[in-house]
């Protein structure tokens, strides 16, 4: 579902990726290592679209990566979160569901998942940094897809949420692609493919 061919890619001058193969299928949560600067964000951004590959093809559910064909099958939870300060976490889960053609119960049975409905009248402004990355988890994650990649989803999570989420993830595995970059993971994150990228180039 997601299949990176001996991917080149870098900024300006600097190469990042050098002939990457990686594949992550339906059947275990793949989790990207490797040190800072060692190119897993980079990895996500390939495979979101929004960065294209200096050469070798990363291809999401048999497309492209940058066909806007791929968009329906695809989550990306980026590590920096699009969230209104000023909007309740309500609006942004409206906002949201609406966009994807999803009845509201489909985000409030994730926030009450997640402990996030007693917040659900708060402004993005008040909420703590982990009530905050719960809603953007939720957000980016809504509806039904094939495959999912998330940059740091753990951070600022308290164990009771960082358990939900790693059960979230197993559930995805099952039968979707899940690509995860996470510099730590809670134990109950059981039966991961642990991929390690190389050191920093340069
Ligand atoms: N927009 C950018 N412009 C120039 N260089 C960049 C840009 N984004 C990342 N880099 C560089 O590309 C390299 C790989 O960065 P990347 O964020 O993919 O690594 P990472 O493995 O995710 O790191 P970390 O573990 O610190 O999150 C680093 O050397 C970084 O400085």
């Amino acid at each position: 579902m997601i299949d990176f061919q001996d991917v080149f890619f870098g900024y300006g001058d600097q190469p990042v990726l050098r002939g990457l193969r990686l594949t992550a299928d339906p059947g275990a949560v793949v989790h990207l290592t490797g040190p800072n600067g060692s190119g897993k964000s980079s990895v996500l951004l390939l495979y979101a679209g929004y960065a294209a590959a200096g050469s070798g093809a990363v291809r999401v559910c048999g497309h492209d990566a940058q066909d806007p064909a791929v968009r329906a099958l695809r989550r990306y939870c980026g590590v920096d979160q699009a969230l209104y300060p000023q909007l309740t976490v309500r609006e942004h889960l409206e906002f949201a569901t609406r966009a994807r053609g999803l009845p509201w119960r489909a985000a409030a049975s994730r926030a009450e998942r997640y402990g996030l409905d007693r917040w659900t009248d708060d402004t993005v402004s008040a909420l703590s940094t982990g009530s905050a990355r719960k809603l953007w988890i939720i957000m980016c994650t809504l509806g039904e897809f094939a495959a999912v990649g998330l940059d740091e989803p753990f951070l600022g999570l308290d164990e009771e949420a960082a358990g939900v989420l790693a059960e979230e993830l197993v559930e995805w595995s099952r039968d979707r692609a899940v690509l995860l970059v996470s510099h730590d993971v809670p134990r109950t994150l059981t039966g991961r493919r642990e991929v390690a990228l190389g050191a920093a180039v340069g």
